[in-house]
């Protein structure tokens, strides 16, 4: 695990020692758009067939909301993707096959930090996933995957002719506030409590994780997605922290008060996203699980991947007790 200086390499650990203890999530940089509706003021490149690849690695909740988007919007043969190897060592991520990377399919780098350097040799930051590659231009266009699945849910409608809208303009406002709730203290809060390195800062993030997460159990006891009826980007960036909880979140980052399968409405929404048409196939356990137990040998030494807990989310869910309409179409 490391981070571009000048474009060199460094292999460190976030540094909690200058904030308290406390992990501090450096903003993503590369802000470019693709499509005719800009949300960043960088610049915006128009969308094309098979002129854009995906980056990702199937172990991370940010790359994921992508790849669900990715599918959701009917995006698999308009662009590509290369999976990083689980494994973030000395090197960050890397493509190496043997430990279950795809390789990278498109420019044949070994290791995620060559794509940034060859974006801008003189990058100066975290080098992360998920990544937005112009194969026109040989450089990333975005690494915030909140941009991401914005872009997704428009840029490519007119080729693939996929109208569905998870950010529909009449649910923004809600939509933005609950996002804003929930990546502060459910999908950064996991890693703001596993991250911490000192007591009062692990008490203080878990004890707002799990208020966040009984905010969130209250909402879905009478509205079947966070938005209301329909299911949109909140429910799926939701979805992949909560997908993660139980087997990594639970243990690994000691966000130990409840499992999600302690809350009855969470259990069986997550149950419900997961057999949504798509999903399942986005979601591996097995990368989940070595990504982090084995990566972060500072939080578990051994690098022992635990063997539980058995998660089933193939069994039926509870949610066709509140009314649904599914994913709105523009
Ligand atoms: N703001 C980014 C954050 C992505 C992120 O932090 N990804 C993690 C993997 S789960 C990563 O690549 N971390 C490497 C690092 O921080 O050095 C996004 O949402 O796209």
């Amino acid at each position: 695990m490391g981070l571009l200086v000048n474009g060199e390499w460094h292999d460190q650990w976030y540094d909690t020692k200058k904030s308290g203890g406390e992990f501090i999530r450096e903003s993503a940089q590369l802000r470019d758009w693709v499509g005719s509706q800009p949300e960043t003021d960088g610049t915006c490149y128009p969308a094309e067939k098979n002129r854009y690849h995906l980056y990702v690695s199937l172990a991370c909740p940010w790359a994921h909301r992508v790849l669900i988007m990715r599918k959701l919007k009917g995006l698999d043969s308009l662009i590509n993707v290369s999976y990083t190897s689980p494994l973030m060592l000395d090197k960050g991520w890397t493509y190496q096959r043997d430990e279950g990377s795809s390789g990278d399919t498109l420019n044949g780098v070994d290791y995620h930090y060559q794509l940034y350097t060859m974006t801008d040799p003189a990058y100066t930051g975290r080098v992360t996933v998920p990544v937005l590659w112009d194969r026109k231009r040989s450089a990333i266009v975005n690494n915030e995957s909140a941009d991401l699945m914005r872009i997704l849910n428009c840029a490519f409608d007119e080729l693939t002719g996929n109208v569905l809208d998870l950010y529909p303009d009449d649910l923004r406002d809600v939509i933005d506030n609950i996002n804003a709730d929930i990546y502060d203290h459910i999908n950064n809060g996991v890693y703001k409590t596993g991250f911490a390195t000192e007591q009062r800062v692990y008490e203080k993030h878990v004890k707002a994780l799990f208020e966040a997460l009984e905010r969130v159990e209250k909402r879905l006891a009478t509205q079947r997605y966070l938005a209301g009826e329909w299911l949109t980007e909140a429910d799926i960036r939701l979805f992949t922290t909560l997908i993660r909880f139980d087997a990594v979140y639970y243990g690994h980052f000691k966000c130990n008060f409840k499992r999600i399968e302690d809350f009855p409405n969470l259990a069986n929404y997550v149950r419900e996203i997961y057999q949504w048409p798509g999903i399942a196939e986005t979601v591996d356990m097995d990368h989940i699980k070595r990504h982090y137990y084995y990566s972060h040998d500072n939080i578990n030494p051994t690098r022992i991947v635990p063997a539980g807990p058995l998660l089933d989310f193939e069994r039926p869910h509870d949610r066709e007790r509140l009314p649904g309409q599914g994913i709105r179409k523009k």
